[in-house]
């Protein structure tokens, strides 16, 4: 019989806490490991980034043509790594969530999807050969309620989640059976009406900042 493999995050019930928060796991699949999470980010602090990140979009937007890739159709923007405390906060939590230090960590993006805008699936880890430090895991987190529409969906597991202000879907790709991997394969369902906001969380295997 198969082993089971070792996953990062150790989960034991179903909460996980943080220095200064405790959070529900509200859902679960094993193999591979993808966790259904309560409230990751406060409504206030979702209200927080959203703000910090519309104007930062805004400021992008500018002198720049707006090409549409085929894949990701929304809009994007990154913060700097512990640029201020709402930051350092989160990504503080994060980290101690993901069970990963937040040297780790790549910086938060937050994307922007208006009506019709959609990811293709696709694996956040580097599939081409020889990268030297992939990414291992993510945390994706809902900024807003969507009016209809903007699921998060894995093909392979037939999964599909509901965006819920300050929720959150956590998985990870850093199994030795790349079968595992592969089933992580997700996308952005197109938003319907409303918009959706999400910050996505990033963890790679080895340090990947130097602060
Ligand atoms: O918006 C989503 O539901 C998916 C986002 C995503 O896959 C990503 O940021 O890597
Ligand atoms: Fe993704």
């Amino acid at each position: 019989m198969a082993m089971k493999e070792q996953t990062i995050l150790r989960s034991q019930g179903n909460k996980i806490r943080t220095t200064d928060k405790e959070i529900a796991i509200v859902g679960k699949i094993e193999e591979p490991l993808v966790l259904l999470l309560g409230d990751v980010l406060s409504a206030e602090e979702c209200d927080a980034l959203i703000a910090l990140a519309e104007d930062r979009m805004q400021r992008a937007k500018i002198g720049q043509s707006h090409t549409e890739s085929d894949i990701r159709t929304s809009s994007s923007a990154f913060f700097e790594e512990s640029e201020n405390d709402l930051i350092r906060t989160i990504e503080t939590r994060v980290s101690e969530l993901m069970n990963i230090p937040v040297a780790h960590a790549e910086s938060l993006q937050i994307l922007n999807y208006q009506p019709g805008e959609q990811y293709q699936p696709h694996y956040d880890y580097f599939t081409s050969a020889n990268v030297a430090n992939n990414r291992i895991s993510t945390l994706l987190i809902y900024l807003n309620d969507v009016e209809e529409g903007g699921e998060t969906y894995f093909p392979a597991l037939q999964l599909t989640v509901t965006p819920r202000k300050g929720s959150a879907v956590y998985f990870e790709y850093f199994y030795n059976d790349n079968d595992m991997n592969e089933r992580t394969l997700h996308g952005g369902n197109p938003v319907a009406a409303g918009e959706k906001w999400v910050a996505t969380q990033w963890m790679r295997r080895q340090r990947h900042r130097y602060l």
